[in-house]
């Protein structure tokens, strides 16, 4: 191993030995605080082969797509939250220290769980590694609810003797894969057709199917190496991963912001209305083309109402950007952003009440929307367009889990969907599900 690792074992030690230093401070305090943070600085040469090498879980990696932006890799829990009331419990418990949850929630919270995630699953890590531009830090949160003092401070140690230096990533080695599509093309041309006939649309307007694409393999790839391979082709996305079980993990590199909490400053957007990429150095008259889109626009507009109408009661300000295009390695999107200030009494657990799921995911109305799909799809959605990110009591950051990846030891579900409205063409959408699925299926080697 070369000299670069090497220094990720050292400044393992040295963090180690500060935190049972500081773990012997916080067992001789007469009473510590509810929640405890320690923080040391770190060093990690990378950090998703860093979580590849931990064995612990849950494992977690999460990064904003804002240039700059903090990149969090999280393993073991502290605490861990099923339901957005537990979340708003935890939070108002956690005071003044910084504390953040990492975690998501299922696109349907009345649809069929992936096995180990739930519908709901926010997680205050035991160990948090946290890379900026000017520093690394390792963080270690005790948790004193309920729990005696000495039971939490030795869970904190037993998690530290678990945690390892970053390795290497495993070599990256072509494998082949046999392709699965659930529902198969003819399937989804007839669910086109049916939704969009005129007395369906007159019913629900619009409708985001989707698919999933199981690619079925001997030996899977690290998902932590494959999201290390797609966030370098993707910096502009949200780049995310949970794993909870030693069966599943769920990667992503998402381009669709769900929201942004600064305190009471918000910001939201509707992404929706997609063009291909195939021809490159066209990019302004493509960009104008899809400005320009109809339909496109009426898929975003749906998007950017509803978003509206839903935050409008809990906000003091509202404003709507001009629609704006988003370009990704294989396609457009088109965007308009949503900033809002909140009313003083709406936290994280009523914005994920109230906002998902989206009809960039789901559609209009929201109830019809989601019974077309129950009754239509039959592979389980699961965390695939859902919500993911980080909240704390200041700020809080989420994603719509998007562009995904679910890798087990058999191989990796993708998912993909399109928003399905007057005038949507079956073939069309069809070859819009393997548009959003193209960065990764290149990155696996499959045309
Ligand atoms: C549902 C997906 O994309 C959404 C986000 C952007 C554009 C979309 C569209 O044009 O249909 C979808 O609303 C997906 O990628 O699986």
């Amino acid at each position: 191993m070369s000299a670069l690792w090497s220094t990720d074992a050292q400044a393992l030690d040295t963090a180690l030995a500060h935190l049972h230093a500081e773990l012997d401070r916080v067992a001789n305090a007469p009473s510590p605080a509810a929640l405890v943070r320690l923080e040391v600085s770190f060093c990690v040469t990378h950090l998703p082969a860093w979580l590849n090498a931990q064995t612990l879980l849950p494992r977690l990696y999460w990064r904003s797509r804002e240039a700059g932006s903090i990149a969090y890799a999280a393993v073991g829990a502290a605490h861990e939250v099923a339901s957005l009331d537990e979340l708003r419990a935890a939070l108002a418990q956690s005071g003044s220290t910084a504390s953040d949850y990492f975690g998501g929630i299922a696109f349907d919270a009345a649809g069929t769980a992936w096995p180990g995630f739930g519908a709901c699953r926010f997680v205050l890590p035991r160990v948090v590694v946290a890379v900026s531009a000017d520093k690394t830090t390792l963080a270690l949160n005790l948790r004193f609810d309920g729990t005696p003092h000495a039971l939490e401070i030795a869970r904190a140690r037993d998690t530290l003797a678990q945690l390892v230096a970053a390795r290497p990533l495993p070599h990256w080695t072509p494998t082949a894969f046999e392709r699965f599509d659930t529902p198969d093309r003819a399937t989804w041309c007839r669910w086109v057709e049916e939704a969009t006939a005129p007395n369906a649309l007159a019913q629900l307007p619009k409708v985001v199917l989707s698919r999933q694409t199981r690619l079925a393999c001997i030996a899977p790839p690290s998902p932590w190496a494959l999201l290390a391979r797609w966030q370098a082709r993707a910096p502009h996305c949200f780049h995310l991963g949970a794993q909870f079980t030693h069966e599943d993990t769920l990667i992503a590199c998402s381009p669709e912001r769900l929201y942004r909490r600064e305190q009471r400053s918000l910001t939201s957007e509707a992404l929706a209305g997609t063009w291909p990429r195939w021809v490159r150095g066209h990019e302004r008259r493509n960009t104008q083309a899809l400005l320009d889109d109809a339909k496109n626009d009426g898929e975003n507009r749906w998007v950017q109402a509803d978003i509206t109408k839903r935050l409008s009661p809990l906000t003091t300000q509202l404003d709507v950007a001009p629609a704006e295009v988003v370009t990704l390695p294989s396609l457009y999107h088109l965007r308009r952003r949503v900033n809002a200030t909140l009313t003083t009494a709406i936290d994280d657990a009523a914005l994920l009440e109230t906002l998902p799921p989206t009809p960039a995911v789901g559609g209009v109305p929201r109830d019809r929307a989601l019974a077309f799909i129950r009754t239509h799809e039959s592979h389980a959605r699961g965390w695939y367009s859902g919500a993911f990110g980080r909240i704390s009591r200041d700020t809080s950051e989420l994603a719509v889990t998007l562009r995904s990846a679910l890798v087990n030891t058999k191989g990796i579900c993708l998912h993909a969907g399109a928003g399905i409205v007057a005038g949507s063409r079956p073939e069309a959408e069809w070859a819009e599900l393997d548009h959003k699925i193209a960065d990764v299926m290149a990155l696996l080697g499959i045309a």
